[in-house]
């Protein structure tokens, strides 16, 4: 007879964001099962951020020393390719997730290998590698972090053309000849950035009219401008309407809506997410599997007194330090809830409350030129309902870009609250920019009025002072 075993929290799926649900439940003296079907760590850790951002470092860095007077000559050279691979494997720990099972052992947690399925309120069962069944009931919360995977376009072909997911794109061990990306979102840019530069001759097939549909438009201009200077083959306005693997080794057709076809080696399909919820036993507790899973602001499920949905899985903001945040959030709310008190600081920016994931949530894309967003673009806050105005700048305009690179080129944009003089979002598109991103999450999540930014001085000659150009254009056109 399998033995039930009850826990304060149970926590499935070790992501960053189940890792952190577990990490803070476990400073607030809960006792936490955190069930994992693959490696603790998650996406991220293994086929997501760390690998690309490990591949797209020195392929930047090299960009940036390009345009340095006195070193370009130094780094003139092609990349050291298994370096780059060899330097990418270390940042997934070889795909070995013992750290982080180190960790989860150290903050006391007790770590259930398998796959997890609610099985009724507040019970979660788990079916091992090795056929091991175990029973888990959560005293207080059921924290679904499961995160997400990619969703596949359906095409004719698909399953015999072997098509490369980010998993594929972010592990590979040898660089693809010829390689066609199909999408337009960040996956597709950064990958384009890496791939190309490791060799491969890649083709980006983008269905709209441009790349990075949900950020300001000058952002996926700049970006794919930048990589049509590199050789990226860029297609706007084209889908794909089939596949055609020849042999099982041999090239694929890949085969565009109209008449057109041409062959690559492989294909990344970067096509967007789906929620991993469509088997962990959601129809038990009466929701629809395969759906992201809806929540309030501290993270519980809608009409649920003690399931949470945290990180990816609730499509919220699909980014690791967003689903981290939020698992900050839900557990001090378990912690809250759990000591009898009622979670009470739900309201706009409460300690309850995921405010930022809708207010503030920023994002770095790391291709050549970086892009750097938060908040509200202006076509966002626009249709939001929001009285407010852009400012753009040339990053040109400041001493310091010209410093950082010979030929700089970037752009700035703020989007001010008319009303209420504060920043609503902010876009930085220019090499380097990823780093002056913060400052401008605190201007945004601070609701720093303009009048006290002005006294926010940036120092010279950095690209920072951008944000003086930015304020001087404002206070100028308000007269
Ligand atoms: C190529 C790529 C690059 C990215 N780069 C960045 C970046 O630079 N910065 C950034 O902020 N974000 C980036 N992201 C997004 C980021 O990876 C995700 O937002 C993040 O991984 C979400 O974390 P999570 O914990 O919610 O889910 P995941 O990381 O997906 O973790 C979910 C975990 O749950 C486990 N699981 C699922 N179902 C079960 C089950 N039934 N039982 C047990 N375990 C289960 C899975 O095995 C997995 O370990 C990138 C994404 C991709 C695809
Ligand atoms: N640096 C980072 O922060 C980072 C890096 C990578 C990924 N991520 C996150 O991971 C998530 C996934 O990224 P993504 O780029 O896969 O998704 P995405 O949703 O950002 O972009 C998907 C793109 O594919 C296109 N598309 C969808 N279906 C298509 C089809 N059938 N044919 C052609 N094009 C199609 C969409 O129009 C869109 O442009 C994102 O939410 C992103 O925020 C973050």
């Amino acid at each position: 007879m399998t033995r039930t075993v009850e826990y304060d929290v149970v926590v499935l799926g070790a992501g960053p964001t189940g890792e952190n649900v577990a990490g803070r439940a476990r400073d607030a003296g809960l006792s936490v099962a955190v069930v994992e079907s693959e490696l603790v760590g998650g996406e991220c850790s293994y086929w997501a951020c760390m690998p690309s951002k490990a591949l797209l470092r020195p392929v930047v860095a090299r960009a940036d020393a390009r345009r340095v007077p006195g070193l370009r000559q130094a780094v003139d050279g092609p990349l050291d390719v298994a370096a780059v691979l060899a330097h990418r494997d270390a940042y997934t720990s070889h795909w070995k997730d013992d750290g982080q099972v180190a960790w989860i052992d150290s903050i006391g947690a007790r770590l259930y290998r398998g796959h997890g399925r609610l099985h009724g309120p507040r019970r979660v069962v788990v079916d091992g590698p090795e056929g091991e069944h175990h029973v888990l009931t959560a005293r207080h919360a059921v924290a679904v972090c499961t995160g997400s995977r990619p969703a596949l376009p359906e095409l004719p072909g698909l399953a015999g053309a072997k098509a490369w997911t980010s998993r594929e794109a972010t592990s590979a061990q040898a660089v693809p000849g010829r390689l066609a990306i199909v999408g337009g979102g960040v996956v597709a840019v950064e990958m384009a950035t890496v791939w190309q530069a490791l060799g491969s001759r890649v083709t980006l097939l983008i269905r709209g009219a441009g790349a990075l549909p949900r950020m300001e438009p000058f952002a996926g201009e700049q970006v794919l401008a930048s990589l049509v200077e590199a050789g990226v083959d860029v297609r706007t306005g084209v889908s794909v309407a089939a596949l055609v693997r020849d042999g099982d080794g041999g090239p694929v057709t890949v085969v565009l809506e109209g008449s057109d076809k041409f062959e690559a080696d492989e294909v990344l399909l970067a096509t967007g997410r789906a929620p991993r919820t469509d088997d962990i036993g959601l129809e038990t507790v009466g929701l629809e599997p395969g759906g992201w899973l809806p929540v309030d602001d501290s993270l519980r499920v809608t009409g649920s007194d003690w399931l949470y949905g945290v990180g990816d899985v609730n499509h919220r903001a699909l980014m690791t330090h967003q689903g981290k945040y939020q698992a900050r959030i839900a557990g001090d709310a378990i912690a809250a809830r759990a000591a009898g008190a009622e979670a009470t600081e739900t309201g706009r920016w409460g300690a309850h409350a995921a405010t930022a994931d809708h207010a503030a949530a920023p994002q770095v894309v790391f291709t050549d030129p970086e892009v750097g967003a938060v908040g509200l673009t202006l076509a966002d806050a626009e249709r939001a309902g929001h009285r407010v105005r852009a400012v753009d700048q040339d990053l040109t305009s400041v001493a310091g870009s010209g410093l950082y690179a010979d030929g700089y080129r970037g752009h700035a944009r703020i989007v001010v609250d008319l009303d209420r003089e504060i920043l609503l979002g902010a876009t930085f598109v220019g090499p380097g920019v990823g780093e002056l991103l913060h400052s401008a999450t605190v201007a945004v999540a601070g609701e720093v009025p303009v009048d006290r930014l002005w006294h926010a001085v940036p120092a010279y000659p950095t690209i920072s002072e951008i944000w003086l150009r930015l304020l001087e254009a404002y206070r100028e056109d308000q007269g």
